[in-house]
């Protein structure tokens, strides 16, 4: 406590015109301020009260912006930025094995994947994500670009049972499993490694239990593709005599420390088991769409119950990452595909953009919301704009109206890692340069062979 009676804290942030907390009781405050300190929200609420409070290390005064909890994207191959446009308007099937895995079998080194996913943290930041979940090969690589960056992020080594750019003997897939698990004893604790099967038809069922398994006795997210094409779940379906939901189950895979990525062909009762066994879901839309792979029953898995959040998927397959376009997609298409206005609100969209992404990520004690005791990673949204105004409901305008361009600051564990839109303490225009060379190299090999 200091002599004028206020609190010392590190940061507040004050006078946005509307604070969103995304939590249990969707409290906003107009205008509201929060206050952090050692990374961690310590108060929320009208900014009259917190500067009466709190003196700071550093005032924010935010008039004109909307504060929120930072974005979570869910699913993320965030290298493959740098595999952008190679394999458009082309169903899954070919484009994985035609375009994708030839190309990552050229291409994907160590460097590769730090410099893709360098750039697409960059691209995340910058539109209002703090938190992503990403599953890549060298998957070391891309936890030293996200804490280089500075970012919160789950990060799966991926495991399949053919050869892949890290593990060209499938046989080694254990090797490189513990070495890439050991490499966390040494990180920051907002990076939390995982492990990230493929999926169920270029995974066996026995390499699913041991990644599982090993999950399990690590505390660790699986992540897996799951019912993402019809194609997938016929060729399930004639493999094991059950779709792919239903395998999981019985293998054992199901828990809420489970994320399926995609769950696009899942009838009612898949969507029952996902309920009961409290697997998260990440609702990849755009992808989906891309690769006219279907349009997964969302109304119906939240109905249910399902803890779900927004994921992009990769570049190759979206070809961005921008959660504010997967909101406004998400809360207008499923009122289409359902003939039905009333499913999927902007509330129930933005929630599955913060809160319940960080709960399908089983971090929802941590981050999602704006709480007292979470970390504090915020973004503010510049709301002084043509169109923005008049603004009647920030949660409409958030949702249907705002861009990711619309971003201006983004706080990680307190830690402005975005200032008036520039990203800090990183050459952002040399992470451009060093793409655009690996690029031409791709270029020559793919498309000038
Ligand atoms: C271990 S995951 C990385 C692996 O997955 C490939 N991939 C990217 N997007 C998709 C998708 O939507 N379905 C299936 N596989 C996908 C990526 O290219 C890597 O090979
Ligand atoms: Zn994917």
């Amino acid at each position: 406590m200091r002599s004028d009676g206020k609190i010392p804290v590190d940061g507040l942030l004050t006078r946005a015109d509307h604070v969103l907390t995304c939590d249990a009781s969707f409290r906003v405050f107009s205008p509201g301020a929060v206050a952090f300190h050692r990374g961690t929200i310590v108060a929320v609420g009208p900014c009259s009260e917190l500067e009466e409070r709190y003196a700071a290390k550093e005032t924010w005064s935010l008039q004109g912006h909307l504060l929120l909890p930072g974005l979570v994207n869910t699913h993320v191959h965030a290298a493959m930025s740098l595999f952008r446009g190679v394999g458009d308007d082309l169903p899954l099937h070919h484009w994985l094995h035609e375009r994708i895995f030839p190309a990552e079998s050229r291409f994907v080194r160590p460097q590769f994947v730090h410099l893709g996913t360098l750039l697409s943290c960059v691209e995340m930041v910058l539109g209002g994500t703090t938190t992503f979940c990403d599953g890549y090969f060298f998957e070391e690589s891309a936890a030293d670009a996200a804490e280089r960056i500075g970012m919160r992020a789950v990060l799966g080594q991926g495991v399949l049972n053919f050869p892949t750019p890290d593990v060209p003997d499938p046989a080694r897939i254990a090797d490189r499993v513990a070495a890439f698990l050991e490499s966390f004893s040494r990180r920051p604790s907002r990076l939390t490694p995982s492990l990230f099967c493929h999926a169920p038809y270029s995974c066996t069922p026995e390499t699913l239990q041991w990644a599982k398994d090993l999950c399990r006795d690590h505390g660790l997210l699986f992540q897996i593709h799951v019912s993402e094409t019809a194609w997938e779940v016929q060729e399930i379906q004639s493999r094991y005599g059950r779709s792919p939901v239903r395998l999981l189950k019985d293998l054992g895979i199901l828990d809420k420390r489970t994320l399926c990525a995609h769950a696009v062909w899942v009838d009612e009762e898949e969507i029952q088991i996902l309920a009961q066994t409290r697997a998260g879901v990440s609702h990849s839309l755009e992808s989906n769409l891309k690769l006219a792979s279907g349009i997964a029953p969302l109304p119906a898995m939240i109905g249910a119950g399902i803890p779900i959040g927004l994921g992009t998927d990769g570049c190759a397959s979206n070809n961005d990452l921008d959660l504010f376009s997967e909101m406004s997609l998400a809360a207008k298409i499923h009122k289409a595909a359902f003939d039905d206005p009333t499913v999927c609100s902007a509330r129930q969209v933005l929630l599955m953009a913060t809160q319940g992404g960080a709960r399908a990520l089983g971090l929802g004690g941590i981050i999602g919301s704006l709480e007292v005791g979470k970390r504090a990673d915020l973004v503010a949204v510049d709301m002084d704009q043509a169109h923005l105004t008049p603004l009647y409901d920030p949660v409409s305008h958030l949702v249907y109206a705002a861009r990711s361009s619309d971003v201006r600051h983004v706080w990680v564990d307190g830690v402005p890692i975005v200032r008036d839109g520039t990203v800090q303490n990183l050459d952002v225009s040399q992470v451009l340069g060093e793409a655009r060379t690996l690029a031409r190299k791709i270029r020559t090999a793919l498309f000038q062979p």
